[in-house]
């Protein structure tokens, strides 16, 4: 990497709504060749600041350069033919089509009316072997794994001619094995003279892949340093402001009775496949049980089935010894459960109602919040400061519609309502997906906070070192079925990796023994 003029430069971009700034003064460059990480806090301006140099949002002031040049991005076409793409975190491909048909979608490369797919395919096939992408062209993306789909979506902008590539936490749905060979694609893109913008919360990720990073904190750029040398713990005391802790300690656990027993359980998919077969799990009150697995594995399924927004086929799930199995949603949070939902938009929280009637989305027809049957606006907001305040949820005013708050801090607002409940179980799911490590640690604090004070957690994520720092026991789902419950002080990551695959105990164990000796 030379330091001379950058393929991206960003001057003083301010962007404000209303009176708020997201971006106040914010500097960017990137030079051609790098991998340029974005760190920030939630709710920082990171997502702002790349909605404007893709064309989704205009600056209220401040100027891009690229490669020198003066431009204004008042389009995503515009930006798209800056040679700007972006990797989308939610994979935007047709199942029922290959590889090539996803790509050639929507792009100006076709011959008269009908798509010529053979000069496509074979295109595709030189991009995927120059950057070492191993896709084939004619696969159909239902039967390519998550990690190659997201190869589909890298290749997408590389087909229309992209020289930036801007990656939004990009590992958030992949392995740890998908992790490290997609670490390897962006070093290969970038060795090859592309340009990498990676937003992204994991810091360790930050220091395997990037050559520098800018922090950006309220809106505003910070620093932006070389990465070689810098510790995570440092990146994240800068991002934060203060020393953010990694691991939270939590006493040995003791377990008490069964408070959630799964018991051989069956729930079907939208399509009417069984989604979820011959599954039995019991969690206990004062412990957390995590279930790992790779996104797609039925978990989606069996929270919907254990809380009543899909239909449970066969078998039973009880809670504090009654059957509950297909009760109604609203009669299994009565039952005493709170649920920390993986999809907050759909099941979480209403976008268009305030930050203040979503904290309430789970109690406003009871006292305080009604009265008679009739709604207290003032203590509705009482509450909804009560927990900002607690969750540090970070908004203009507990005013605003929840759609216009960032990711990390609409989750955050779901977090704080249903921990604030006094249920004897909790179902998170991704409970901490896009948030940042302060949020986390806070998070992980609280969900163990529960665990001492007697209640039963079940926590489904993606996340493995989420799982390991949680749970006191380990049950990981492949193809819909338990492959194995582990204790989580006798397991690690790639162990855990290997059984996502749908690998026997025994046979992940021999594989690690064997790669040690080797
Ligand atoms: N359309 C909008 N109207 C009002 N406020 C907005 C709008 N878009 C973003 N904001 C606010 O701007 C701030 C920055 O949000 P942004 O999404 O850029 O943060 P982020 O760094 O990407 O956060 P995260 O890591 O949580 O995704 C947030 O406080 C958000 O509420």
């Amino acid at each position: 990497m030379t330091e001379s003029t950058p393929v991206i430069e960003m001057r003083h971009i301010v962007k404000k709504f209303g009176d708020f700034a997201a971006n106040d003064d914010i500097n960017l460059q990137v030079q051609q060749g790098e991998i340029h990480a974005l760190l920030g806090e939630n709710g920082a301006g990171k997502s702002t600041l790349m909605n404007i140099l893709t064309g989704l949002l205009q600056p209220t002031s401040g100027d891009i350069l690229i490669n020198g040049q003066p431009v204004v991005v008042d389009s995503p076409s515009k930006s798209d033919s800056l040679g700007i793409g972006m990797v989308h975190q939610h994979f935007m491909l047709i199942d029922a089509f290959t590889v090539t048909e996803n790509i050639v979608l929507g792009s100006e490369i076709t011959k008269g009316l009908s798509l010529d797919t053979k000069t496509a395919a074979k295109k595709i096939q030189s991009l995927s072997d120059q950057y070492g992408l191993a896709v084939n062209p004619m696969a159909k993306i239902s039967d390519i794994s998550v990690g190659q789909q997201q190869r589909v979506e890298i290749l997408k902008t590389l087909y229309r001619g992209a020289d930036i590539l801007i990656f939004d936490e990009p590992t958030a749905v992949l392995t740890p094995q998908e992790i490290d060979e997609l670490i390897a694609i962006m070093h290969n893109l970038a060795k090859e003279g592309k340009s990498i913008i990676l937003i992204t919360h994991k810091l360790d990720e930050i220091r395997a892949a990037a050559d520098r990073v800018t922090v950006i904190r309220a809106g505003k750029s910070i620093k932006t340093f070389p990465v070689a040398g810098v510790s995570s713990q440092q990146l994240a005391d800068l991002m934060v402001g203060r020393e953010v802790s990694f691991k939270t300690e939590k006493e040995p656990a003791h377990p008490k009775q069964t408070v959630l027993a799964i018991d051989n359980i069956e729930v079907d998919d939208a399509r009417g496949v069984a989604a979820v077969k011959d599954f039995s799990l019991e969690v206990k009150a004062g412990e957390i049980v995590g279930l790992a697995g790779i996104d797609g594995n039925g978990q989606t399924e069996l929270i919907q089935g254990i809380t009543g927004l899909t239909k449970v086929k066969s078998g039973h799930v009880t809670l504090n010894g009654k059957d509950v199995t297909n009760k109604k949603p609203r009669q299994i949070t009565e039952s005493g459960v709170g649920h920390i939902p993986e999809d907050r938009l759909r099941f979480g929280m209403e976008v268009d109602m305030t930050l203040s009637e979503n904290l309430s989305l789970q109690t406003y027809y009871k006292q305080p919040i009604s009265k008679s049957g009739v709604l207290q606006p003032a203590e509705m907001d009482k509450l909804a400061n009560k927990l900002v305040k607690e969750f540090d949820v970070r908004a203009a005013s507990i005013h605003v519609t929840a759609g216009s708050m960032s990711g990390g801090n609409q989750q955050k607002a779901v977090v704080a309502r249903e921990l604030d409940r006094d249920n004897d179980l909790i179902i998170a799911a991704q409970p901490t997906r896009g948030l940042d490590v302060g949020a986390i640690e806070y998070i992980h604090r609280r969900l163990i906070d529960q665990r001492t004070a007697g209640k039963a957690v079940l926590v489904v994520s993606f996340e493995l070192d989420e799982i390991l720092n949680l749970s006191d026991r380990i049950a990981v789902i492949n193809a819909g079925k338990i492959v194995g419950i582990v204790d989580a002080k006798e397991t690690n990551k790639q162990e855990l990796g290997l059984l996502m695959t749908g690998m026997s105990l025994e046979a992940a164990r021999e594989a690690l023994k064997e790669e040690v000796t080797v």
